[in-house]
């Protein structure tokens, strides 16, 4: 697979771009040339001007998640919760469920966060904009999820955050969905 960069915003890019319409369609020949010959040829993917608010989005999604880092420490100074315990125990400390809380809604973004990060970088390569559409969604979800969570009442969290992360993410395993099967369906035609 080719990653190639093409931004044309200009006349002297326009000449250029014809160059490269003229490479992509040579490409194109060569490949279908080589297909008859049943050699796999790369699939040439443009990284347009719109992927980049994928990887904007990806960037804010690191900082919401330094911040909920940050608010898991609070909680800890404020509850009393000290490494390396992970979660508070009801019979040794009051305020157990209040910072377990904070500390589910970080952890249970962190078990989806792997899986968010591919669906957007590779549903991106396929529907830049949708996807990061959806992934800007995807994030606000996660800060109500978790704020929604660190209230101290569990239900709090469905309330936004679980319906509009199902949604957002449901949409971007789609938008990857769709960019699997457009390399397999163009290899194989
Ligand atoms: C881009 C990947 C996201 C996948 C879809 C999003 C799920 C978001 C979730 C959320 O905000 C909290 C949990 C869910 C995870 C999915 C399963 C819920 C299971 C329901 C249950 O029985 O508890
Ligand atoms: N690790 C999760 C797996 C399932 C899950 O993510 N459930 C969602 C509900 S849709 C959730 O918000 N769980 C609460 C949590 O992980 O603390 C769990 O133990 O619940």
């Amino acid at each position: 697979m080719i990653l190639a960069c093409s931004l044309s915003h200009s006349p002297v890019q326009g000449r250029k771009n014809d160059l490269h319409f003229q490479e992509t369609k040579q490409r194109k020949i060569t490949r279908r040339e080589e297909k008859t010959e049943g050699a796999a040829m790369p699939v040439p993917i443009e990284l347009t001007k719109e992927y980049g608010y994928v990887v904007l989005v990806l960037v804010a999604y690191a900082f919401l998640n330094f911040w909920m880092s940050f608010q898991v420490g609070k909680a800890r100074r404020k509850y009393k919760v000290f490494y390396p315990t992970m979660y508070a125990v009801g019979s040794e400390n009051k305020d157990a469920k209040l910072f377990n809380c904070v500390q589910r809604g970080h952890q249970n973004s962190l078990e989806v966060m792997p899986l968010f990060f591919a669906m957007l970088l590779l549903g991106g390569l396929q529907h830049p904009a949708a996807a990061a559409g959806l992934g800007a969604l995807y994030t606000v979800a996660r800060f109500f999820y978790f704020t929604g969570y660190a209230t101290g009442a569990p239900r709090n969290r469905m309330k936004i955050g679980v319906p509009l992360s199902i949604l957002a993410g449901v949409g971007l395993i789609v938008c990857a969905a769709s960019f699997g099967i457009n390399l397999v369906v163009r290899e194989t035609l």
